[in-house]
């Protein structure tokens, strides 16, 4: 922290060498203790209240075997504040990640909107993006299969504005009411503190089984939406229908959806599992390498504009949080961009700190009636004061808007700035320099004027009772090989459900959404074919694919900003290796490379090569496509390496692109794959194949692999 300054130094990541000092040249204290001392540009250490320090090793003892004594304010001050250091985490959505940037306007929205941030082309609106899954605690691991968090905060000239969606566009829930209900089904069981970050257990399952509503968004958080490869391979949703206000106060509906630039991408459940063995960090890593390597990732901001006569004639109702619109039925206009090009500079003062409300919205946009929006405008504000201490949160330098501000809001816990001069109430007579600032009835925030009426009641709109239909569009909308993920998984998690009779009841909404789907579950988990559920009202069934509701679909053309894995030997041919290195770049892609020791490898042609990972803490389920390249020596020594073989028979099972060098085959052969290659393993005997071999890699994954090596692709003995 700077001395009596407001921010916080940026640390270079990793220091230059000459700034690297060796713990074993410095002076020591009596006790063998380091003692590094301020001097030159080395600034003296101070208490918090700026008192220079003398000696941060050691408490002030009575003698230097006695009791520690009260008296030593720098041990105390330390010790307190290190003991107060944890705040609550978010109740839900604790784990995340964030990264700051801008949004730019490329169409104009002034005709639809008067909110500032839409009226001007080209103009730049700094943001600050979080993104988290939901279940998990703080120190949880990012590959959990769950739904991911997409909040983004906006600091328009007319205030904030935070769009806190998900990746996924619709919820389990119609009604706020559920939502506590909901997140305690969810989170690990009361009573055994387990399982975390996981949503394979009994009171989720039951909770869903009794809550019809919740199996459209089932579907995709079982589909492989919810385990992304990357917070840059992922959409993200508004979710709920808000409304856009112009000008004159003319009111038109909206959905917001954020489009990345780099393409849908998911990883296999089998890969997700162990990635979190690998690096239960893996998407956070991953966002910080992108943006400090320069690959800034990107979204389109795209909205569906829609009026009153199209939501009276739509299916369903624009009100319900778990319906989506079809893009074939009101096309997504996209109007800007968001880029984020800035890693934080402190997690805890940024990332930890920020607090997004969905009830911030500035002028020109507004909310719809949608109870579930309704609900949440109260949640966050009110949980918030509770994990940031107080009400003055909003005096943190990152939730701070960076407009001019002027009210009457004062004291408190943490008030860093409060009203200057004496008038702090209006209306007051103290003029216009001293009497501070008014409300301004044509500039600021008016809420739509939306007629209301009807009894006071506890009650769910009819028509909202639909759950099945959209499930179902979901399901058809997906690929043979998504559709299978979205059954594997289904019956993995129910696997984990002890009681049989809630894995019956699930299967029993099943039934409403798709017969095979049923079917296969019900085979997966040994069930007998249950009764449909009694649906609340009888499910579309002929609601058109939607093309937009698939990864596959919509995947990269690319790999760039992907990751290659080249496990090296000692004596691997160099010419191929610099090739690859050569495709990888012309494709923007990055490569990492293994090998049997962190130290590195000497190629053929004597060029020495740095390992980035040592062959036990670089499985290939952390890189897109793997290389093989191996001397004789070299394989044979992998070959009998449990690591080796676990590197290749995973990057075969989970159907990725491999280019091998010849010596490689003796690590297939130990690894039991050698007889299994097929078109996507591609043998690298020169650097021509090297660069062909990187384009395949665009691709992604060879999909018809993953009929060889699963299980429940076989059909049964
Ligand atoms: C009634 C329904 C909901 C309630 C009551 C609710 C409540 C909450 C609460 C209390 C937090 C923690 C906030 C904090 O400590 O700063 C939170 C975080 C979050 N919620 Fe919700 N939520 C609901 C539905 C949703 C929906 C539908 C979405 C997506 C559209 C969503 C997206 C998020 C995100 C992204 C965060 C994390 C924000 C961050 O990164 O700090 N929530 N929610």
């Amino acid at each position: 922290m700077d001395i009596g300054g407001e921010s916080l130094q940026k640390a270079d990541p990793v220091p230059a060498d000459a700034d690297i000092a060796f713990a074993y040249s410095e002076p020591q204290g009596a006790g063998g203790e380091t003692r590094q001392v301020a001097g030159g540009e080395v600034p003296t250490m101070t208490t918090q209240q700026g008192i220079p320090v003398g000696d941060d090793q050691n408490s002030l003892k009575q003698g230097a075997r006695g009791p520690t004594l009260l008296e030593d304010f720098h041990f105390r001050e330390k010790m307190f504040h290190f003991d107060h250091e944890r705040i609550p985490e978010r109740v839900v959505h604790a784990r995340g990640y964030a990264a700051h940037g801008y949004f730019e306007l490329t169409d104009s929205l002034a005709d639809v909107s008067r909110a500032d941030i839409f009226q001007r082309v080209g103009e730049r609106t700094p943001a600050f993006v979080r993104f988290s899954t939901v279940a998990g605690s703080k120190g949880s691991v990012d590959l959990a299969r769950d739904v991911r968090g997409f909040a983004v905060k906006l600091y328009t000239q007319e205030g904030n504005w935070d769009l806190v969606g998900n990746n996924i566009p619709v919820f389990f829930i119609q009604d706020a009411m559920k939502f506590p209900d909901l997140i305690h089904a969810a989170k690990p069981e009361p009573d055994r503190a387990f399982p975390q970050a996981q949503t394979a257990h009994d009171n989720f399952w039951d909770f869903i089984s009794l809550t019809p509503e919740s199996f459209h968004m089932v579907m995709w958080a079982m589909s492989d939406r919810a385990i992304p490869r990357s917070f840059r391979t992922m959409e993200g949703f508004g979710v709920h229908t808000f409304r856009l206000i112009d000008a004159k106060g003319k009111s038109t509906f909206v959905k917001f959806h954020w489009k990345p630039k780099q393409g849908l991408q998911s990883v296999v459940w089998n890969e997700a599992v162990k990635i979190n063995g690998a690096d239960p960090d893996f998407h956070r890593r991953d966002l910080w390498d992108a943006i400090n390597s320069g690959d800034y990732p990107e979204w389109e901001l795209g909205v569906q504009l829609f009026d009153d006569a199209f939501a009276d004639s739509f299916d369903f109702d624009v009100l319900d949080a778990t319906k989506l619109i079809p893009e074939e039925l009101v096309p997504v206009r996209v109007v800007g961009r968001l880029v984020l090009d800035r890693v934080v500079d402190n997690f805890f003062a940024e990332t930890e700190q920020v607090a997004f409300c969905t009830q911030n919205v500035p002028p020109g946009i507004d909310f719809s009636n949608d109870p579930l929006l309704q609900g949440r405008n109260f949640s966050y504000l009110d949980t918030q004061i509770k994990r940031l201490g107080g009400p003055n949160f909003t005096h943190i330098p990152i939730n701070a808007p960076k407009c001019p501000m002027h009210h009457f809001q004062q004291d408190g816990h943490m008030a860093m700035h409060n009203p200057r001069g004496r008038a702090n109430y209006e209306p007051n007579s103290w003029g216009p320099t001293h009497g501070g600032p008014r409300e301004d009835p044509a500039r600021g925030f008016t809420s739509f004027a939306q007629e209301a009426e009807g009894p006071k009641q506890r009650v769910r709109s009819e028509t909202f009772a639909d759950h099945y239909s959209q499930a179902r569009q979901f399901f058809v909308s997906q690929t043979p090989i998504e559709q299978k993920h979205i059954g594997d998984a289904l019956v993995f998690e129910l696997s984990k459900v002890e009681r049989p009779d809630i894995r019956s009841r699930t299967v029993s909404h099943l039934l409403n959404i798709d017969g095979g789907l049923a079917q296969t579950v019900a085979e997966g988990l040994g069930l007998p074919l249950p009764d449909a559920a009694a649906a609340a009202r009888e499910p579309l069934v002929d609601l058109p694919p939607s093309h937009k509701l698939s990864i596959l679909k919509n995947g990269p053309d690319s790999f760039k900003g992907r990751k290659l894995g080249i496990l090296l030997s000692d004596g691997a041919d160099a010419a191929v290796f610099k090739a690859l290195v050569k495709a990888v770049d012309k494709e923007k892609a990055v490569y990492e490379v293994i090998a049997p020791r962190i130290a590195g490898v000497t190629l053929s042609d004597g060029t020495s090569v740095a390992a980035k990972q040592k062959i036990d803490g670089g499985p290939s389920v952390l890189f897109d496509a793997v290389a093989v390249v191996v001397s004789h020596e070299g394989a044979a020594l992998l070959a009998g390496d449990a690591a080796a073989k676990d590197f290749v028979t995973d990057a075969f099972a989970h159907c990725k692109f491999i280019g091998f060098s010849a010596e490689a085959q003796a690590i297939f052969a130990k690894a039991g794959i050698a007889e299994d290659l097929d078109e996507a393993c591609k043998p690298l005997g020169n650097a021509k194949d090297a660069a062909g071999f990187v384009e395949a890699c665009r691709a992604l994954r060879y999909w018809p692999r993953e009929l060889e090596v699963d299980l429940d692709a076989r059909p049964a003995a």
